[in-house]
């Protein structure tokens, strides 16, 4: 049986991050990939190798598109970099919170004026908060963050609010707190993503699928346990099974 055009609609939720090196691997799983997901995540892997040629190819597969290049520099040069990938196709591009609120204004603004500019729509800007790949003890001891974790979480996540972001992207384990604060139309993207029992690699703050599902995320950025697999269809549609659908939409 052929897999449907439009994918089950808790699978809508899912954004596979399509970190391989090949032009062709990154293609094929994403028409494969295409009916049993909500869309696709194009990161450095991918970017640095094949450039901006790669996200208009993505976008020419459908459904939405995650560009992942956490830009994170002085307001000038972020703007800047925005206008840049306005136009290629992405539905959703991120900055770093960390570049504080007159980066992420400057990203916003660049966004919206270019994309009028262009005739294209907006991309939804979203801010990068603290990595899934940190806990507490990197933030004190390496980093010499004062503040407990989930505090520059909902922190940062104001700034980006304030500053006119669509959203954020933050692990699981925050997403409670985020909805409380910022409300239901604040974009809540998370990777960190394991079902029970799988690696979890150089993820620390994780959840299950469904977990992050009933915790309030938008989106689930889902990357081995998919495109790792030996299946990776069989995979995606045993994560979306696991879903809660009356809240997946
Ligand atoms: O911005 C991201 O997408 C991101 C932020 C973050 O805090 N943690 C994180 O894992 N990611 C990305 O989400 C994906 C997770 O992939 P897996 O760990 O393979 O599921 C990778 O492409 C990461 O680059």
């Amino acid at each position: 049986m052929p897999a449907p055009e439009v994918p089950a609609e808790a699978g809508q939720r899912i954004l596979v991050a399509l970190d391989v090196d090949e032009r062709e691997r990154a293609l094929t799983l994403a028409r494969e990939l295409r009916g049993e997901v909500g869309g696709f995540k194009i990161g450095m892997r991918l970017f640095f190798r094949h450039g901006p040629r790669m996200v208009e190819e993505l976008a020419g597969v459908g459904g939405r598109l995650f560009l992942d290049l956490k830009l994170h520099d002085i307001p000038e040069t972020v703007a800047q970099g925005v206008r840049a990938l306005v136009g290629l196709g992405a539905h959703i591009i991120n900055v770093h919170a960390a570049g504080g609120l007159v980066m992420m204004r400057a990203a916003a603004e660049a966004a919206r004026t270019e994309a009028a500019r262009a005739g294209v729509p907006a991309p939804k800007l979203v801010a990068v908060t603290v990595l899934t790949s940190l806990e507490q003890e990197n933030l004190s001891r390496e980093l010499g963050f004062g503040d407990d974790l989930e505090s520059v979480v909902l922190a940062w996540a104001g700034l980006a609010k304030a500053a006119g972001l669509d959203g954020v992207v933050s692990s699981p384990l925050e997403l409670t707190a985020l909805r409380a604060a910022l409300g239901p139309d604040f974009l809540l993207i998370t990777p960190g993503i394991r079902p029970a029992g799988a690696q979890l690699q150089d993820q620390k703050r994780v959840m299950t699928p469904a977990q992050a599902v009933r915790a309030g995320a938008d989106y689930l950025v889902i990357g081995r346990p998919i495109t790792a697999a030996p299946d990776p269809v069989a995979a995606a549609r045993a994560i979306v099974r696991e879903l809660p659908a009356s809240e997946a939409g």
